[in-house]
């Protein structure tokens, strides 16, 4: 017997990122080949033209896994059941702009949908926040959603992965093996070029990577810098946002939460208190997923060098949180 649908809710349904990512969803790359969905798109009233153009493309795909569609401008219908919320919809920097520069334009956009989702979600509901600056605005999410109650704001959280996924390219063209050997790299904390990229407790084919390359100068000044500043490189060369390896991220995300993982995954997840790290600051943890729920990975030692990246990030993420403390 075939499953039940899963409701999968996608903001900023007609931008350049949910271009790339409704059709894989639909797909089933990111729930499972055999999980029907049910697709609930939400933009703003003046992208409702487009979204109807995005759902003809749908159609014409004819994806036996898509059970259903439908496009709002009302966060309340969007969010309806929703199993997964995607909230990716949020205006992209430009040339120039640090992701920070965008929190008061984005951050009001979070409070309305934080609560659109605990008040209409399922109470399990997962939710990923692709928008920049993906962390705090997940906080601030989270925060709406926690002050109504249903759901749980632990499954509020940041998107992270595409740093590590950018991170993991840069370690196979570093030492010339294949991205799929290294197992056990994390990104702790911001998305946003303070994030701390690191491969001390990595293995490539039970090989430590740290010890494997061997080269703090290129950690320091060539691999940190080029996943921290990989956001810009790209507005640079494109002339907008990255869109494709950021849905790409998404789906990694999501799939690895509802259907595990055997790896170490970053996640962007509230703190427990973790590392030290302020319960509630949305950061980047290294996790394990199983049984549809995810858990940071605990006992990694923080050396001198790790725990100055650590605080540095922090730092970064406490006073994005101090600049939206109206809207927590
Ligand atoms: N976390 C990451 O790794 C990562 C990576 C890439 C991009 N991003 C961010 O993702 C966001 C979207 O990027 P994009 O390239 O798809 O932008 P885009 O401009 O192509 O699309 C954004 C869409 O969001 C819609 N939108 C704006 N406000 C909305 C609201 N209140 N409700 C619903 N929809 C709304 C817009 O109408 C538009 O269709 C940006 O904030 C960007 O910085 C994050
Ligand atoms: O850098 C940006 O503004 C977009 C995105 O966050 C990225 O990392 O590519």
């Amino acid at each position: 017997m075939s499953k039940a649908p899963m409701r999968v809710a996608v903001t900023g349904a007609a931008g350049q990122i949910g271009y790339s990512l409704l059709f894989r969803i639909a797909s089933g790359e990111m729930l499972g080949k055999d999980q029907p969905v049910i697709l609930q798109l939400l933009d703003l009233p003046q992208a409702q033209k487009a979204c109807q153009g995005v759902m003809m493309e749908l159609e014409d795909c004819a994806f036996p896994l898509l059970a259903g569609m439908l496009a709002t401008d009302d966060p309340n219908v969007a969010f309806k059941d929703a199993d997964v919320c995607l909230l990716v919809g949020a205006r992209p920097r430009g040339p120039g702009m640090e992701r920070a520069d965008l929190l008061t334009a984005n951050g009001a956009i979070f409070t309305v949908q934080g609560k659109a989702i605990a008040e209409n979600a399922k109470e399990d509901v997962r939710v990923l926040v692709v928008g920049n600056p993906c962390n705090t605005n997940a906080l601030i999410a989270g925060s709406a959603a926690r002050k109504v109650g249903r759901t749980n704001p632990a499954n509020y959280h940041g998107m992270l992965r595409l740093d590590h996924n950018r991170a993991l390219s840069q370690l196979a063209n570093k030492t010339g093996r294949p991205v799929a050997s290294f197992k056990q790299l994390v990104v702790w904390g911001n998305h946003s070029p303070t994030m701390y990229a690191d491969y001390r407790n990595c293995t490539s084919n039970g090989d430590n990577v740290k010890a494997l390359i061997n080269d703090a100068v290129w950690n320091n000044d060539t691999f940190l810098p080029t996943v921290g500043k990989r956001g810009a490189a790209i507005i640079d060369a494109r002339g907008l946002s990255s869109a494709a390896s950021a849905a790409n991220a998404a789906i990694d995300h999501v799939r690895d939460w509802v259907l595990g993982s055997d790896e170490w995954v970053t996640m962007g997840v509230p703190s427990d208190g973790s590392y030290d790290i302020p319960a509630g600051i949305v950061f980047g943890f290294p996790c394990e997923c199983k049984g549809g729920s995810f858990r940071i990975i605990q006992g990694i030692a923080i050396d001198d060098y790790s725990r100055d990246k650590l605080n540095k990030t922090l730092k970064e993420l406490t006073d994005e949180r101090d600049a939206v403390k109206d809207m927590l």
